[in-house]
Formats: C-alpha cells, structure tokens, sequence
C-alpha cells in the first residue's frame, strides 16, 4: 500500500472515531466506564493476565458499540422509513453490545471481586 494511502487511512479511521464519540451518546458512556475501570486497574495493580482480560473487554464493548453506530448509521441512509427487517439489524447489533458488556462484568467481577473483598 502507497504510503500516502496508509496515511488516509488512519485519518479516515480517526475521523470516524471522532464521529462516533461525537454522535453515540452511548460510546461515550461505555468510554467513561473504561477509564474507571482502567483507573480501578491501577490502584488494584492488576497482573498482565488480567490486563490483557480488561482491554480485550474494553475493545470488545467499544469496537462492537462502534459497529452498532455504523449499522444504524448505515440502516438510516438506506432505509429511513420503518421496516421489520431493519428492527431486527438494529436490535441484534444492539444485542452484540448487550453480550460484551454482559460477559464483560462478569469477568469484572471475577477479577475485581477478590481484590475488593481482601481489603474489607
Ligand atoms: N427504520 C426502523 N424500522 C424499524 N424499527 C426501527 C427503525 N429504526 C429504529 N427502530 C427501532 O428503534 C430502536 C432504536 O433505534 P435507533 O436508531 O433510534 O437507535 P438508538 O436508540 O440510537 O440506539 P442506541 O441507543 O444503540 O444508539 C431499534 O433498536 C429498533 O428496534
């Protein structure tokens, strides 16, 4: 690939991470949620292990709620009028934001649970 279009490329990507944390109110709440988590991590001293377990949640929470925004984004362009067949596309790709974010709590918890017991 030309240098000049790998260049674009990541403007482009940029670009829209820029619009979806502009646009999708939710994306931003999931972002908040990840820099708590993030800053829990910290004062926690996570091991590697369950880093690596943090992030892999955060970028499958964040990198699907982005693929819901497009999808919807996408579904609006090309069809704004209702449909049953576009509920059904908006609602699974909300219910793939859902299953992250539910797996991601109970890793959460099994990480997390632990730490905050011993201390109490
Ligand atoms: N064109 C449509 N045809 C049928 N149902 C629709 C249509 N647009 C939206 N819906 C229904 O309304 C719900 C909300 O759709 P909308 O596009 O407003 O997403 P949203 O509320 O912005 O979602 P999110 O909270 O994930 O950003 C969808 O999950 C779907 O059930």
């Amino acid at each position: 690939m030309p240098q000049q279009t790998l260049y674009k490329a990541f403007v482009h990507a940029f670009q829209g991470l820029g619009s979806f944390l502009r646009n999708d109110r939710n994306g931003r709440i999931h972002l908040l949620a990840a820099i708590a988590v993030i800053i829990a991590g910290i004062i926690f001293g996570l091991s590697a292990v369950e880093w690596c377990l943090v992030m892999l949640c955060i970028a499958g929470v964040t990198g699907f709620e982005m693929l819901n925004h497009a999808l919807e984004k996408f579904c609006d362009a090309v069809h704004p009028q209702t449909h049953p067949l576009i509920k059904i596309v908006k609602d699974v790709a909300a219910a793939a934001v859902l299953w992250w974010a539910i797996i991601s709590v109970i890793i959460a918890l099994f990480i997390f649970l632990p730490k905050i017991i011993a201390i109490l």
